[in-house]
């Protein structure tokens, strides 16, 4: 059974008006259950696909269509209020989408509890470390319970213990949630971790050259990072990628 997708690029090109053009022709489909990670070299386009699917860039051609309104975005870098504690940065999305109080600090709590940030609360950014901040601001995005998640780079400019560490956080989180996820990274390893499928995109502009269907069950053993299945996955997509990029 195939299920309708919560996100559907057919054709979507992007050029910016001082000329330069960034994507072209990106077909790209996301449905719930699907894990879709992007892979592209530097400037290829992948931050302006995701911001053409979070509504905040409009696409100067083909049809985006993104069928549902409840999105999450978490970018590299956690933009948290510093002025905030934990609880009342998580509460914020809540509080601008009109939430009332009671039904935010909830789902605050709820969220909260997802992400392993109990008795942080009450912590300003500036007293957590940099996998807290991402964590608050996964939890931030998680009070909207997101059918569509986008994630730009979230775990790029963590070390690699910790990266992993909330690889495996994120990935129960899609297991349990169950949303559809796009999630951009540097990281071929990262991808097939995470992913359910694993496009690649050429050079700019930016066009997907090759898919990957990664066929690792959910819930994924820490583990397969391990297995020759898993090099030898992640061989074939770093040589598509230098392919892409002549
Ligand atoms: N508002 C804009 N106006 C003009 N050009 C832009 C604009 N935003 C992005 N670009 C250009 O579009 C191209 C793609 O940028 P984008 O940030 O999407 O790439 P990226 O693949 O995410 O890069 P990186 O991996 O380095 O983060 C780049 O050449 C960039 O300079």
């Amino acid at each position: 059974m195939t299920l309708e997708p919560l996100l559907d690029f057919a054709d979507v090109s992007m050029r910016f008006p001082d000329g330069t053009t960034a994507l072209t022709g990106v077909d790209l489909r996301v449905a719930r259950g699907e894990f879709v990670s992007v892979v592209g070299p530097s400037g290829c386009g992948k931050s302006t696909l995701l911001r053409i699917a979070s509504g905040l860039e409009q696409a100067s051609g083909g049809t985006s269509t993104v069928s549902s309104r409840r999105i999450g975005y978490v970018f590299q870098d956690a933009t948290l209020l510093a002025w905030r504690s934990v609880r009342r940065n998580v509460e914020l999305l809540a509080e601008l989408h009109g939430v009332p109080k009671a039904e935010r600090a909830d789902r605050a709590t709820e969220a909260i509890k997802l992400v392993g940030l109990e008795g942080f609360e009450k912590h300003l950014p500036r007293q957590l470390s940099g996998g807290m901040r991402m964590r608050t601001s996964l939890a931030r995005s998680l009070t909207l319970d997101p059918e569509l998640f986008l994630f730009d780079e979230p775990f790029g400019a963590l070390d690699e213990i910790t990266r992993e560490r909330l690889n495996d956080e994120l990935l129960k989180l899609f297991v349990q949630q169950g949303f559809a996820g796009l999630f951009i990274t540097h990281s071929v390893a990262e991808a097939v971790y995470l992913s359910t499928k694993v496009l690649v995109m050429s050079g700019r502009p930016g066009t997907i050259v090759d898919s990957f269907d990664i066929p690792f069950e959910m819930p994924r053993d820490p583990d397969i990072r391990f297995t020759a299945e898993f090099a030898t996955l992640v061989g074939k997509i770093s040589h598509a990628l230098r392919e892409g990029h002549r």
